[in-house]
């Protein structure tokens, strides 16, 4: 259904070259079932709290990225009372239509397909249908601890490399075996200097691969992030994001030898990628501390932004853009900004929450743009 009273909105100037077409859900948290099929341009879903808006973006996160953007385990996305959960998805690439499928039954493993083919390793399919979502969640990126914002890095920088989540995994192991090495040297007095060694020079070695993907990625992603925060908000206020990382001024090597007494006190391993983070500042002070609620959810919304650009940039495609709940908190002028930046011919594909048809309606009459609307109520879609 388009917006009501629209004869002759704008249709956005270029259609991306990845856009999902359909998607169809069974027993997805409160969807028995449900089929919807998409426009290349705006869809926003409206609808009351509690409606099901979400839980649809996050059916779509499912079919690019393997799981929930919001709960890690697959298992409680099944419908109450409900024994497996399907998912199944239409893609079009231009000439190429793949069909992605995603099912789930109650302790069992996850069964993932494309062009009904089943994966050796989840990770292949990860970076082919980019997307990036914007959700009230993100908060915790700037509230939570330093994991949540490795995660972001982590996160982005898989979806343009599939050997980064390897490295990862690699490096984890390393650094589980040398702090099980430390506890056992305390425990027992007997200090095995050559087993760490070994330990510290595999740590070293891995941890060196992520940290160069790390700088790399943050030297080009700060830049894009500095545009587009500055357009966003007409640079009302001076933002600043810097990534911290204690292998910026020691090598690793050196890190590890002088905290190496340290670490054998504590039981764990002080330095490392593991302890890297990022700063977010406002006017030199920490955004966590100083930042408004309006200040904040820009800056999140120009973060995810330059992830967007910087994975449109990486993989050759407009990822699927999702904005949740987006115009909460941010002033008529900002969503507006906003919105005309996302609907023109930069991005692609964009699904919308908000609980207000009428709201969406007069945004996107505001700028001219066509939106394809779906109004969700309880479990159910009317499009
Ligand atoms: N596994 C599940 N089984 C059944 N229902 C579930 C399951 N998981 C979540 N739900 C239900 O889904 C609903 C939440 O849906 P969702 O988060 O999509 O709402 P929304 O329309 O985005 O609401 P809001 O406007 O408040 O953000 C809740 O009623 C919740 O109980």
């Amino acid at each position: 259904m388009p917006c009501k009273g629209k004869t002759a909105g704008k249709a956005l100037p270029l259609w991306p070259a990845m856009y999902l077409q359909q998607i169809s859900v069974i027993n997805f948290k409160n969807y028995a079932e449900a089929g919807l099929s998409f426009s290349q341009g705006v869809n926003a879903l409206t609808g009351n709290n509690g409606a099901g808006k979400t839980n649809l973006l996050d059916a779509i996160h499912y079919l690019s990225l393997c799981k929930s953007y919001f709960n890690p385990i697959d298992s409680q996305q099944i419908k109450q009372g409900c024994d497996f959960f399907m998912i199944s998805g239409v893609f079009d690439k231009g000439e190429q239509h793949d069909t992605v499928a995603c099912g789930v039954k109650r302790n069992q493993k996850k069964q993932f397909k494309r062009n009904k083919k089943d994966y050796q390793r989840l990770a292949d399919h990860i970076g082919l249908y980019p997307l990036v979502m914007i959700s009230p969640y993100d908060i915790s990126i700037i509230i939570e601890g330093s994991e949540e914002r490795r995660k972001f890095i982590d996160n982005v920088i898989s979806q343009t490399d599939n050997r980064y989540l390897d490295e990862l995994i690699i490096y984890n192991k390393i650094l589980a075996n040398r702090n099980a090495l430390l506890k056992k040297i305390a425990e027992t007095g007997r200090y095995d200097a050559g087993l760490l060694e070994v330990l510290d020079e595999q740590l070293v070695a891995s941890g060196n691969r992520i940290f160069e993907k790390r700088r790399a990625f943050m030297d080009e992603f700060t830049a894009i992030f500095a545009e587009l925060y500055k357009y966003l908000t007409d640079e009302a206020e001076q933002v600043d994001l810097v990534y911290e990382s204690q292998l910026l001024q020691t090598s690793f090597a050196e890190l590890l030898i002088k905290t190496t007494e340290k670490d054998r006190v504590l039981e764990r391993t002080t330095a490392g990628i593991h302890r890297d983070d990022l700063a977010f500042m406002v006017h030199g002070m920490p955004m966590k501390k100083f930042g408004s609620q309006g200040q904040q959810k820009s800056f999140l919304i120009a973060l995810k932004l330059a992830q967007y650009t910087f994975l449109h940039r990486h993989t050759g495609f407009k990822p699927l853009l999702l904005l949740d709940d987006i115009f909460d908190k941010l002033d008529e002028h900002r969503i507006t900004k906003l919105m005309q930046m996302v609907s023109n011919h930069d991005f692609g594909q964009v699904f919308i929450t908000d609980t207000s048809t009428a709201r969406v309606c007069q945004v996107f009459e505001k700028i001219n743009v066509d939106v394809k609307l779906f109004e969700v109520e309880g479990g159910l879609v009317n499009a």
